[in-house]
């Protein structure tokens, strides 16, 4: 039992052919709030990511996100202290109605070449609720102390 069973919802995923034998994602711990994401690229053909360059990584899987959820796909903060590996697009936004593979958007910051290799742990995947809101256009914006001030405004300390 996890530290958020009373209110789980279920993510159901479909394997690809090409994610055959790969783990499902999973949380690491218990109170994890991310699934770690693996690479599903070729046991024969690693994926070398030279410094500054970026690709798209499959993991294996169709997502089926809950109705009323979003997938979030992170960096792995280990990956990105490292090697430099982050998401390009943190956080990647996964739709509850995208029906395609999740794939993780992985650019190389640092130094050196990036091997990818199947199976490996790239990326994490926090599923959060979201909000659909009515969108309406109006005439003035309701008046608040802060009004502009933004970028700094505030100060520092
Ligand atoms: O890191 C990511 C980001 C997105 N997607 C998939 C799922 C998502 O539902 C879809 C669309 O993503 P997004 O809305 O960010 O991209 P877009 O450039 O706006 O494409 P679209 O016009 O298809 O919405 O692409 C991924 O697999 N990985
Ligand atoms: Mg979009």
């Amino acid at each position: 039992m996890n530290a958020h069973a009373p209110t789980q919802p279920t993510l159901c995923l479909l394997r690809l052919p090409h994610g055959a034998g790969i783990a499902l994602p999973a949380y690491e711990t218990g109170g994890a709030a991310g699934m770690d994401l693996r690479a599903a690229v070729a046991e024969d053909q690693p994926l070398t990511l030279p410094p500054g360059q970026r690709a798209l990584v499959p993991t294996g899987f169709v997502f089926e996100i809950p109705a009323g959820y979003e997938g979030q796909v992170r960096p792995r903060s280990g990956l990105a202290f490292k090697n430099g590996i982050t998401c390009l697009n943190t956080p990647g936004t996964i739709d509850s109605d995208y029906r395609g593979e999740v794939k993780v958007l992985l650019v190389n910051l640092g130094e050196e070449p990036f091997v990818i290799e199947r199976g490996m742990r790239i990326a994490q995947m926090v599923i959060a609720p979201v909000t659909q809101v009515a969108v309406r256009e109006v005439e003035t914006a309701g008046e608040t102390t802060r009004g502009a001030g933004g970028f700094g405004s505030t100060g520092v300390l």
